[in-house]
């Protein structure tokens, strides 16, 4: 899609880049030429994408073991990378979640997942972007959520609040660091499947709501290359008026809500055939009892 040298010279610090998306989109960007950096809190993890990953495009990726949940260690983490030279580009990406019933999360539960969305992401960003902003340099931020900031969503809840939080900040942070040239969007996705978020969100095998992907208008799920692909687009030099943006893509997913009419899409040419002589023969029939007209 893009041409391989599309992000040379560019520098992206993706978190949660060692398994899953993250992993993905660090196979795109280095595809097309960026030196990546990875953080994670399981070295081994780390250590092992990093090899695979090293064959790939400009091949110059490196870890580092972070909990992002921690702003003393995000420090170190930038200030180490920083020695090696300045990123270009941050992708939020670390999450947490799991399914569960709001009534049973205990404040530890609903703690261990806002504080890796909401202030991983945060703290992340200000580490960054008060550099970029010391140093003159137009980043790119870009944050990965979920359709929930449009939607909500139940047996979530923590998730899709901390998400939106994100949301919330990517809009207020794109007015505020406009001025410096630095960029602040975001993706939604829908289902692409992976073993950290299946785990978590389709732990009975049965997939279901959001993992469905019969209810998506595509009636598929995402593929990795689309999301890198996305990312990358976000990532470079040439559509940098895009701020303040969260795109969706999820293949209309959170579009076709159950109450919305998508699942008449299920409806064969028969069966529109038999509706439309139903609801001509009710015309009619109201037709007959007019007195005017
Ligand atoms: C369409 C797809 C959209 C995808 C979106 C995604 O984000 S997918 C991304 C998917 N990827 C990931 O999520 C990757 C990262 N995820 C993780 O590291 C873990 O899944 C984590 C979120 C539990 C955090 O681990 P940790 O080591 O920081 O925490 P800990 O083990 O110490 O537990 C803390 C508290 O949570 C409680 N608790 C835990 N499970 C449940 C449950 N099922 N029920 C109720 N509660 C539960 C636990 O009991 C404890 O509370 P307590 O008892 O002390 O009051
Ligand atoms: N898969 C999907 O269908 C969708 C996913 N998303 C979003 O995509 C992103 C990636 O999800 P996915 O790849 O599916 O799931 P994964 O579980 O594979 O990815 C989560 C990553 O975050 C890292 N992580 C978790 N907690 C921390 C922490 N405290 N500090 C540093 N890193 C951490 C994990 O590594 P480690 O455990 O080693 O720390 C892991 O690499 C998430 O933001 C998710 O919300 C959004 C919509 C749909």
């Amino acid at each position: 899609m893009f041409k391989d040298s599309t992000l040379a010279n560019k520098r992206v610090l993706i978190t949660g880049g060692g398994t899953g998306l993250g992993k993905e989109i660090a196979k795109g960007l280095l595809s097309y030429g960026a030196e990546v950096y990875i953080c994670g809190r399981r070295e081994s993890v780390l250590q092992e994408t990093v090899t695979e990953l090293a064959k790939i495009g400009s091949g110059k990726i490196h870890y580092r073991v972070t909990d992002i949940r921690d702003p003393d260690a995000i420090e170190t983490m930038v200030a180490s990378i920083w020695e090696e030279g300045a990123l270009t580009g941050l992708i939020n990406n670390a999450a947490a979640n799991f399914i569960s019933p709001t009534k049973d999360l205990s404040p530890r539960g609903y703690q261990a997942i806002r504080s890796t969305v909401m202030d991983g992401a945060f703290y992340t960003v200000l580490a960054i972007g008060k550099r970029w902003i010391k140093e003159g340099i137009k980043g790119s931020i870009v944050s990965n959520l979920v359709t929930w900031v449009w939607t909500g969503s139940a047996y979530v809840v923590p998730s899709a609040m901390a998400k939106t939080a994100i949301d919330s900040m990517t809009k207020s942070l794109a007015v505020e660091w406009g001025r410096y040239g630095i960029r602040v969007n975001a993706v939604a996705p829908g289902p692409f499947p992976t073993e950290g978020a299946w785990d978590k969100l389709n732990p009975t095998g049965t997939s279901t709501g959001a993992t469905d992907a019969s209810t998506v208008p595509m009636g598929r799920y995402g593929e990795m290359q689309e999301l890198a692909n996305l990312m990358t687009f976000l990532q470079a030099d040439g559509c940098d008026y895009i701020t303040g943006q969260t795109i969706g893509i999820d293949g209309g997913h959170h579009l076709a809500a159950p109450s919305t009419f998508a699942s008449l899409g299920s409806w064969s040419d028969d069966d529109w055939s038999s509706v439309r002589d139903s609801i001509k023969a009710s015309a009619e029939k109201e037709k007959t009892q007019r007195s005017v007209g």
